[in-house]
């Protein structure tokens, strides 16, 4: 469920290791792409961007592609007890309780676990691959709160087994560059390619009751527990992308690269890092971040920060909060999570803001103590911090909003 270009670079791209299984794929909105990969018979390129130079790699693990309004298609393949598992890749925000008869990722899902029920009721693994922490925890509660019914409610309790993850693989949006690229190194036409880096790191900790592809073949890990590698990729990758966002377009960068080689930003991630290292297990860190450096520079990897930059509302409780809730309870205020949350309020405050919560989170912004009003919203517990909130606003002229 997702056929962005992330699920394509990563879960697509490690069950291309394994031939013996495929993927019917599903798109939440768009007919187009699934149109193209079916003419392409679910071929796609990778574009893997080394320092050597680029690679095309193909793709061939996506036997169907399907439009998401497909329904009929969508409920018979997750009542087929062929269906092993579900991954999800639908963004942070498509986790929540729908509002009733709302169409979302969560009512699809639902329907089509109740059609499984219904039709035999076999086992499946769901497999959340969308950048929050506790994905396996987050979907298995919205589950419980959408599935009331007495017997349904059971079996998804029962039956349905909930991985939790941790994903990582840098992948920009495509770009008609990529598209030419592709061309020029494969000699191939394929208008559905996708560009990543070749970095890859997918762990998983779960149960897989009907099977599932041996993805540790492509280096896929099974973990017992994914926190230590779930907060250490949220916190130091995904935090350092989210302060560069907002800080990198308010100082008129575009790219992640761009952003990183700015001597003010290169330090303030390095002094984020600093301040977030302390609350992670420590083996490894010194390394991470300077495969990080490393990431966050490659020239090839064009990744907008106007991208990043998206429903900071739903990522910056999971990448920022959880490391300033324990520097706050120690007393101290790190300037790199003042200066990251400032520039993401001047980013509410400007043109172009793409955000889940927009239409609340943009008038608070605009408002007077902009901090006082928008962070409370997000976590009720800043309300009472009013040194953060007033550092915050203080802060806030430095970063002038611009045009994404
Ligand atoms: N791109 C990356 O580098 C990367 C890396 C790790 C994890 N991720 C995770 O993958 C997600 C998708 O990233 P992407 O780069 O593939 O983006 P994308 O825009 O290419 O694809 C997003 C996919 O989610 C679907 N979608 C969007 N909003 C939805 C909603 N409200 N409900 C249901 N489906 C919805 C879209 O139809 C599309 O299939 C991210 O939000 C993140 O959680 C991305
Ligand atoms: O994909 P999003 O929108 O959750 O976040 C943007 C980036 O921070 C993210 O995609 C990273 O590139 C990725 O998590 C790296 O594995």
């Amino acid at each position: 469920m997702g056929l962005g270009a992330f699920h394509r670079a990563h879960q697509a791209w490690y069950t291309a290791a394994d031939p013996a299984w495929g993927i019917a794929a599903y798109t939440f909105r768009s007919t187009e792409l699934p149109e193209l990969l079916t003419r392409q018979g679910g071929l796609f390129s990778l574009l893997v961007r080394e320092d050597s130079g680029d690679r095309v790699e193909p793709v061939g693990s996506i036997t169907r592609a399907h439009a998401g309004a497909d329904t009929r298609q969508w409920l018979a393949d997750v009542a087929s007890p062929e269906v092993a598992l579900i991954t999800l890749t639908v963004t942070e925000a498509a986790y929540t309780v729908p509002e009733p008869g709302a169409d979302s990722a969560v009512s699809r899902l639902v329907a089509g676990l109740r059609a499984r029920f219904h039709a035999n009721g076999a086992p499946i693994t769901l497999v959340p691959c969308d950048n929050l922490a506790g994905n396996g925890d987050v979907l298995r509660s919205v589950l419980r709160k959408v599935c009331a019914e007495p017997g349904f409610a059971a079996w998804v309790e029962d039956e349905v087994a909930i991985a939790g993850t941790v994903v990582d693989r840098i992948t920009p949006a495509t770009t008609a560059r990529d598209v030419r690229r592709v061309a020029e190194i494969s000699g191939v036409r394929d208008l559905a390619p996708v560009v990543t880096e070749p970095f890859t790191e997918w762990q998983i900790a779960g149960t897989f009751p009907r099977g599932r592809p041996a993805w540790e073949r492509a280096g896929a890990r099974f973990v017992d527990d994914i926190e230590v590698y779930q907060q250490r990729k949220l916190w130091l990758l995904n935090g350092a992308h989210s302060l560069l966002a907002y800080t990198g377009l308010a100082r008129g960068h575009a790219t992640v690269a761009e952003a990183a080689g700015d001597p003010v930003l290169g330090e303030l991630v390095e002094s984020w890092w600093d301040t977030a290292a302390p609350y992670l297990s420590p083996a490894g860190i010194a390394g991470y971040r300077h495969r990080l450096r490393e990431r966050f520079a490659a020239p090839g990897i064009r990744h907008l920060l106007s991208q990043i930059a998206a429903d900071g509302s739903q990522k910056i409780p999971v990448r920022i909060l959880p490391v300033l809730h324990r520097e706050r309870a120690r007393g101290r205020l790190p300037h790199s999570a003042v200066a990251g949350l400032a520039a993401w309020l001047a980013y509410l405050r400007g043109h172009e803001v793409r955000d889940a919560r927009a239409a609340e989170l943009i008038p608070l912004a605009r408002a007077e103590k902009p901090a006082h009003r928008v962070l409370p919203a997000m976590d009720p517990t800043l309300a009472d911090d009013g040194e953060l909130l007033t550092a915050i606003n203080t802060e806030l002229p430095r970063h002038p909003a611009r045009s994404t």
